[in-house]
């Protein structure tokens, strides 16, 4: 199972709970109430053990696309039973749609996130920034692709991969084309034998023609058996966490193109190390970076270490995300007092019982 994704540290992981007899396996997509997950023994379906299932506190405890399981093979029907999820060395969330704030998890076990942006018009870098965040909240390693270099001209070109290693701090950028094949040999060494990248991107950068670039012409042994539907008609077997034929395991799921800004002031603080470093040097502890005597920050936007823009960019992502925290800190509240109501009502109810 290697190269899927399974490392010592996992099999360890593995053996501290497993009893005789139980299995692992990788979660390839998610239906209604079961799984497909890759084994030892091959492709096959799971559904959740009922204990597993109760002692689920949000849809975060619920197995994902990507993370590795513990499972017992039931023999009678080729099936097998998830018991356990193995620690998650990274995971993308987001919030389930609605009023409660729970926690959905979208990927799992990702070594590398490849923020995706197109390099002809809708290169932003503000969305970058987001993508960043995101990404180091994730656990992944970001990287970031810019596509469609064959649309944009040599000189322009420069200049948002300077503007995008600006944003990106560190973080490697590539430009790539896949209409061409340019720079998608650069992109090997992220795809070594069992190593996860996954996508983070906008509708219509290119990521499903990236995928498809890197894939070769091997899609169709990648995708595996063929199945044909009631039409008649053939189509491949979907599964959205796949391995690419020259090595590699490739996440690529619709709840990737969903993801907002949530529980990120990690992320936020990574993402933007450089207002973070300069407030750290403000005079005050509680610098509110306005007026303040000694702020390191207004002295960088002065003098221009420190790009206006960018700074708002922070600020903006910074209410956001306080924003989000007040509006799930409500809801909790709301949640809270539910349960207190119910336990109320169950109090009276027996209370009822036992005067009869
Ligand atoms: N010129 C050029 N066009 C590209 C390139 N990559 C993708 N495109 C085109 O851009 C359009 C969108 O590409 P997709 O791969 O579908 O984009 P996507 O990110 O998968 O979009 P969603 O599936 O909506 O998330 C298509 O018309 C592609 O042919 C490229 O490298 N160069
Ligand atoms: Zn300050």
């Amino acid at each position: 199972m290697n190269e899927w994704g399974w490392t010592a540290e996992r099999e360890r992981a593995f053996r501290e709970v497993a009893e005789p007899g139980d299995g692992f396996g990788r979660v390839a997509l998610e239906h209604t109430h079961l799984y497909r997950i890759y084994t030892e023994r091959g492709d096959m379906l799971a559904e959740v053990a009922g204990r597993l299932r109760h002692q689920a506190q949000g849809r975060g405890d619920y197995p994902a696309v990507g993370d590795w399981v513990v499972i017992r093979y039931r023999e009678a029907d080729n099936r097998a039973v998830i018991h356990g999820i193995l620690p998650r060395t990274s995971k993308f969330s987001r919030k389930v749609a609605g009023n409660v704030t729970d926690e959905q998890i979208v990927a799992a076990n990702v070594d590398t996130v490849f923020l995706v942006n197109a390099l002809n018009l809708d290169f932003n870098i503000r969305r970058l920034e987001r993508y960043l965040i995101l990404a180091w909240e994730s656990g992944a390693n970001p990287v970031v692709l810019l596509t469609k270099a064959d649309l944009c001209e040599e000189a322009e070109r420069r200049e948002k991969v300077a503007e995008a290693e600006a944003a990106a701090m560190g973080v490697p950028v590539h430009v790539v084309s896949a209409a061409e094949g340019e720079g998608l040999a650069e992109l090997a060494p992220y795809f070594g034998q069992g190593r996860t990248v996954a996508l983070l991107g906008s509708s219509g950068v290119g990521k499903s023609t990236l995928v498809n670039a890197l894939y070769g012409d091997a899609i169709m042994a990648v995708s595996g058996i063929r199945e044909g539907d009631d039409k008649g008609r053939h189509t491949t077997t979907h599964r959205e966490l796949v391995r690419l034929p020259g090595g590699g395991v490739l996440i690529d799921t619709p709840g990737m193109r969903e993801l907002q800004l949530w529980h990120a002031d990690e992320g936020l603080g990574q993402g933007f190390r450089d207002v973070e470093e300069l407030a750290a040097h403000c005079r005050f502890g509680d610098c509110g970076h306005n007026r303040e005597p000694g702020c390191a920050v207004q002295e960088a936007l002065a003098d221009g270490r420190l790009a206006a823009d960018r700074y708002e960019s922070y600020l903006k992502l910074q209410r956001e995300l306080a924003y989000l925290a007040r509006k799930e800190d409500k809801a909790l509240q709301l949640k809270e007092k539910e349960r207190w109501k119910k336990i109320h009502m169950d109090v009276r109810r027996s209370g009822r019982h036992g005067g009869e």
